[in-house]
């Protein structure tokens, strides 16, 4: 028994509703049975005045207390008092005393109840053994006190017990109520014989006969004799004609007379609980009905005591007799097997091999006993019932492979190339022309015909071994079955793993979910592949990618055209570093860094071990190309290069931000780099500056080791909210009161969540897994929010392009902030006048204006000579730069030329080329 799982007191006490009573703060979980009682039928919204009756610890004066509305008046009355609890009255007194009704009474003055609810239990034996008789007295008490108190038209909720009893109250209850229905919360433990009745519209009469109300009357056992002298007419028992009693009865037993026993207590039987001794479970034949019908297995008598001793009653095994109720399927299967050894053990059953034994020893002896034509007989008899029962062995063995087949098909285990394979094997090695037999008697689908063809012989000979061993104990073949399902399920599970790298993918993504670290956060991941998958088709250069990035820079650039400059840089920067992923992932896949998004995503789903051995096998062959034959770069000298461009990097930035008033330097990767040869080579190495990768995928996220789960998750939906439609759906139902939070808390305590995987193969959970959640259904307008947000996200400009902006906004502050100094300085100097310096304040402030908005100069640059084809930055060139072609130096000379005889200004055209002030030294 899973006594971990499951706090072993009556009944496992310690189930859902105990501890949302205990989260929720009622004092007892039978709260939750009135508020589900009213969630149904509504009645504490409506009522200004309750009585509470068998209230302690006060559960359902807290449901009252919060349902009803304020200003009402609650009481609660139990034998035990109450702690006070805010807006109800409470008094301890027990309820069948007149002390009770004159309290009642007293607190009430003239007013009247709206409802009466009654949850009482007499306290007899221990807590949960209950006294079905006094449950009904006390019923019945109950309702006495409600019939007085009542509103005409008032509601009365009370616990009943189904026992013989049941039928009499609810006759009385429908004398006295417009409605009356019985229901079980779910809150109410299957294993508890309680049941709520909700009578509702009260008739109020102006007298009620005290028979109604009477015990020795409504529960009246009915002589049979009496029973039979009955009033011809209507067929009402001649001792209670006449009495309301007697109407009662004319009412229960007319037409047929015949009480029916529902689920009532056995006649004379009116307990609960029932005890087998554990030696009449070991003896006795009806296993199955007595784990049904009895509470416990006891070890009181001397015989069962003698039990205890035995190897085989361990303690799990005393635990699980305990209480058969709580057991779950598991646990009545070890149940059964402690049996079975034990009679085995005390020589109630032979082991097998013995019971053989036995029966050859008769056959042998009998055959003695017998002349030689009854002995050739009896071979030939023999004989053929052992060929008919091979042949029996050989169809059952037919089925059960065609069956397993079969299943194999249905959870798609075989793919259709297997098929078609092993077909053409077992047609050309065995002759097997079955298939194609259309006279066949036997009617075989096509299918089912291939499947069967699915077995190989080895395999076939296999299951014939171990079937003939325990072929006749359907038990063992049952287990047997089993474990070579799971096996037959294992193998295709590592099949489909070994050819399909989505589903490794996904197997580890279930592996990892369930793992703490991993829960809940599914989304996230998801969100990691998109991200991965982005990342990835960057790297590439795949036209969605380029499609996407130019959508973005179209809004941007319709945005703020100001910064067209900036914008220009970061553009030319994304392609660098565009350019610098694709070199390093050229250069070197199995740098580890050279693909950072698509490295660390996959390590966190495949295991170490598949990677390796897949990379290595397809890195191989990769680099047989004679193309890296020259390409020798180990996995440190790419770190170093890496760490190089990234001091380079942040020289940039540096560099950036100290540039002022127009003296920047050249944004352009290309321009920036040295023209040295060594710097040269260690340009082709760049690779994706180290923010790119935290972006993709957040520390923390992958991270969680050190920190507490919890706090962990709650991140986790701080930073991503509601990902999915479903979360987004539930959320507007909440905000909306659609539902309210205790809905969603119980509908989170579904089947979804409690199943038993004891025992279940692989393959089942496998698929349950898949298919056995919660349908949450999805609005439309939680479909449109989604994709309002995903749009908003889309229009939301690129870091690079966020990151120049903030970086061109700093700047200008800079410089107004010195113009600002400049001012001040000139404003307070008393040798200038005031007009003076208003206009060098006006100059100043306009210099800082524009100085953002200047044009970055550009130098022309001819290589000649040696120098032709030389990439790099041209020594002794400053400041930005352009390797043109040597014509454009010409066609710069022509437009001159032309320029000035025209007798125009180069200036002043505004389809002159972007030129230099100079050309550069080649
Ligand atoms: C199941 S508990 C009631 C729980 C309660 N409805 C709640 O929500 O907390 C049953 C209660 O009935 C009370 N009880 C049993 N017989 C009684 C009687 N004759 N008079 C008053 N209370 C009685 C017991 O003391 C016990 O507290």
């Amino acid at each position: 028994m899973a006594k971990k799982q499951q706090k072993k007191t009556a009944k496992g006490r310690l189930d859902k509703f105990y501890w949302l009573a205990k989260e929720q703060g009622y004092r007892s979980r039978a709260a939750f049975k009135l508020v589900q009682l009213n969630k149904k039928y509504n009645f504490l919204e409506k009522a200004r005045c309750c009585i509470d009756l068998c209230a302690a610890p006060g559960g359902w004066l807290q449901v009252a207390s919060k349902f009803m509305p304020a200003n009402s008046l609650i009481v609660g009355v139990d034998l035990v008092p109450i702690k006070p609890i805010p807006r109800t009255i409470t008094f301890a007194e027990d309820i069948n005393s007149y002390k009770c009704r004159d309290q009642l009474r007293q607190i009430l003055k003239d007013w009247k109840a709206d409802i009466v609810i009654h949850d009482g239990a007499p306290n007899v034996g221990t807590a949960w053994v209950q006294d079905a008789y006094a449950q009904s007295e006390l019923t019945l008490q109950s309702l006495r006190l409600a019939v007085e108190f009542l509103n005409a038209g008032g509601t009365f909720v009370t616990k009943v017990f189904r026992s013989k009893d049941y039928n009499n109250l609810l006759w009385v209850f429908n004398q006295l109520f417009k409605k009356v229905e019985a229901t079980k919360p779910s809150s109410s433990r299957n294993v508890s014989a309680e049941i709520f009745v909700v009578c509702q519209g009260y008739k109020n009469p102006a007298r009620i006969d005290p028979k109604f109300l009477d015990p020795m009357h409504v529960f009246k056992e009915l002589d049979p004799a009496a029973l039979a002298s009955e009033d011809p007419d209507s067929g009402v028992p001649l001792t209670l004609k006449g009495t309301s009693a007697g109407n009662a009865h004319a009412n229960v037993f007319a037409p047929k007379k015949v009480r029916k026993h529902r689920e009532g207590y056995a006649d004379g039987d009116y307990t609960l609980f029932h005890s087998l001794d554990a030696a009449d479970f070991i003896k006795g034949q009806d296993v199955i009905g007595m784990l049904g019908s009895y509470n416990e297995i006891s070890f009181k008598s001397d015989e069962s005591k003698k039990l205890l001793e035995l190897a085989q009653t361990t303690d799990e095994m005393r635990e699980n007799c305990s209480d058969l109720k709580v057991l779950g399927k598991k646990d009545f299967r070890n149940l059964m097997d402690w049996r079975k050894e034990v009679r085995l053990a005390l020589g109630i059953d032979l082991p097998k091999s013995k019971q053989k034994e036995l029966a050859e020893q008769i056959e042998t002896v009998e055959v003695e006993e017998m002349d030689e034509d009854d002995q050739i007989d009896d071979e030939i008899a023999r004989l053929n019932e052992e060929a008919a029962r091979k042949a029996r062995k050989e169809r059952r063995r037919k089925n059960e492979i065609r069956q397993k087949k079969i299943l194999k098909m249905q959870l798609q285990m075989t793919t259709p190339m297997d098929i078609g394979m092993d077909v053409m094997d077992d047609q050309l090695g065995a002759g097997n022309d079955d298939m194609f037999d259309i006279n066949s008697g036997e009617r075989v689908s096509r299918k089912a015909a291939i499947q069967e063809a699915n077995i190989s012989d080895d395999e076939s000979d296999t299951i014939s071994a171990s079937h003939s061993a325990d072929d006749d104990d359907p038990e063992a073949r049952a287990k047997r079955l089993d474990a070579e399902m799971d096996a037959l399920y294992d193998e295709f599970k590592q099949k489909q793993s070994e050819r399909d790298a989505k589903f490794r993918a996904k197997e580890a993504r279930l592996k990892d979910a369930k793992n703490d670290s991993w829960h809940g956060i599914k989304d996230d991941d998801e969100e990691d592949e998109d991200d991965e998958a982005n990342m990835s088709d960057e790297s590439e250069g795949g036209y969605h990618v380029v499609q996407r990035r130019k959508e973005q820079e179209e809004t941007f650039d319709s945005d703020d055209e100001e910064d067209e400059e900036d914008e220009r840089l970061e553009r030319e920067a994304m392609q660098q570093t565009k350019k610098r992923k694709r070199d390093i992932v050229v250069a070197d896949p199995e740098i580890p860094e050279a693909k950072p998004s698509k490295r660390s995503l996959v390590n966190s789903l495949v295991s170490d071990s598949e990677i390796s051995a897949q990379q290595s096998r397809e890195a191989s062959i990769w680099f047989d190309n004679p193309l890296f034959k020259d390409l020798e770069l180990d996995q440190q000298d790419a770190e170093e290069q890496l760490e190089g461009d990234e001091d380079d990097e942040d020289a940039w930035e540096e560099e950036e931000d100290d540039s002022e008033e127009g003296e920047e330097e050249v944004d352009s990767d290309e321009e920036y780099v040295s023209a040295s040869g060594s710097e040269q080579e260690e340009d082709d190495f760049e690779v994706v500056p180290q923010d790119q990768q935290e972006d993709a995928i957040p520390d923390e996220e992958w991270d969680l080791d050190g920190e507490d789960e919890e706090a962990g998750k709650q991140k986790r939906i701080r930073d991503h909210g509601l990902a999915t439609a479903e979360a987004v759906a539930l959320a507007q139902a909440l905000v909306n009161r659609q539902i309210t939070k205790e809905d969603l808390m119980d509908q989170g305590f579904s089947k979804h969540n409690f199943v038993d995987k004891d025992g279940l193969p692989t393959w089942f959970l496998d698929d349950e897994t898949k298919h056995y959640k919660a349908n949450i259904p999805i609005t439309k307008e939680a479909m449109q929010a989604l994709r309002d947000r995903q749009r908003a996200l889309d229009v939301r400009p690129i870091k690079k392009v966020a990151e120049a902006k903030a970086r061109k906004k700093m700047r200008t502050l800079r410089r107004l902030e010195k113009a600002q100094k400049k001012a001040e300085t000139i404003n307070e100097n008393e040798d200038i006048t005031e007009k003076e310096k208003s206009s060098t304040i006006n100059k100043i402030l306009a210099k800082s204006v524009k100085g953002g908005q200047k044009k970055k100069e550009v130098q022309l640059v001819v290589a000649k000579g040696v120098n032709r084809g030389l990439k790099g930055r041209p020594k002794g060139t400053k400041g930005r730069y352009k390797m043109v072609d040597p014509r454009m130096k010409k066609e710069l000379r022509a437009f001159k030329r032309k320029a000035k005889r025209d007798g125009k200004k180069l200036g002043s055209s505004n389809n002159k080329p972007r030129v230099a002030k100079g050309y550069g030294p080649r």
